[in-house]
């Protein structure tokens, strides 16, 4: 990926609760497979059970290297893709449950896992029912060096600024995103690559689970904040071009990273 243009896929999937959880791996597995000549392949949060169906956390929750990474580890290999699987339910060894990310390299192996650091739902759902990460986590996808978040983590912009001082500038986002608050979605999005000079590739969910539709609207946007692809509100497959060349230039031609200042007193309360 060091070299010319890179070609991404993300797999916006229809997370629909009549489809059985093995069916859709099967069946997002072969979608994977059908992504042979791109360079790297990008699937949404929770796509195995649905981000909002806490219901389905604890009965499906899976060690790390568990049906889905099986799975997904095969399907990278026969497509020759380096495959961000989206994140799963993972069960740890002690018991906690996390929302946990995989990358994937070409010949199928897993190369990072991020654990999602800021879990969604206030004193519902995830927020309640998983654990959260502690750890930044970068990865290396063929010299390129890509930064993962997952969904609400997108709120966070002092996570990024932590993965751009890592040395991402490819920032990969699942997200399982209601529709309304779709705005704050592609805001979000656009905010965090303009303010990175990063790529961002933010990939949703479609459909409705657990009573709530999700916004699809999976965006691909550049390191000046334009949006090269944008999907629709249906399952679909987002293809865009990347420049790897273009992170370096556009930090280089308006070098607002450089003016950064840190370590700012804060003010004490008591004036
Ligand atoms: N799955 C999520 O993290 C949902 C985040 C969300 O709905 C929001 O930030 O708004």
């Amino acid at each position: 990926m060091g070299g010319g243009s890179v070609r991404v896929s993300l797999l916006q999937i229809d997370v629909d609760p009549g489809e059985a959880v093995d069916a859709r791996r099967e069946r997002v597995a072969s979608l994977v497979r059908g992504q042979a000549g791109s360079d790297l392949v990008v699937l949404p949060e929770l796509w195995p059970v649905g981000a909002f169906a806490a219901d389905l956390f604890q009965p499906e929750a899976e060690p790390l290297r568990g049906p889905t990474a099986e799975v997904m580890s095969a399907a990278a290999l026969d497509a020759g893709v380096w495959l961000h699987a989206g994140s799963i339910v993972e069960r740890a060894p002690d018991g906690a449950l996390y929302n946990t990310s995989l990358l994937f390299s070409p010949d199928g192996e897993l190369r990072a896992t991020y654990r999602k650091i800021h879990r969604f739902g206030f004193d519902r759902g995830e927020a309640v029912l998983m654990s959260a990460g502690d750890r930044i986590v970068t990865g290396d996808v063929q010299g390129v060096t890509v930064g993962l978040a997952t969904c609400y983590d997108l709120r966070f912009p002092e996570q990024f600024r932590l993965l751009v001082d890592a040395g991402a500038t490819v920032l990969l986002v699942p997200a399982g995103w209601p529709a309304r608050r779709r705005e704050h979605w592609t805001l979000l999005a656009r905010a965090r690559a303009i303010e990175s000079q990063a790529y961002v590739l933010a990939c949703g969910t479609a459909g409705t689970h657990a009573g709530v539709e999700l916004a699809g609207h999976s965006v691909v946007v550049d390191p000046w904040g334009a949006v090269l692809a944008e999907a629709g509100p249906g399952e679909e497959v987002l293809t865009a071009d990347l420049d790897p060349g273009l992170v370096a230039k556009t930090r280089a031609d308006f070098p607002v990273l450089r003016d950064r200042v840190l370590g700012l007193p804060v003010p004490d309360s008591t004036g």
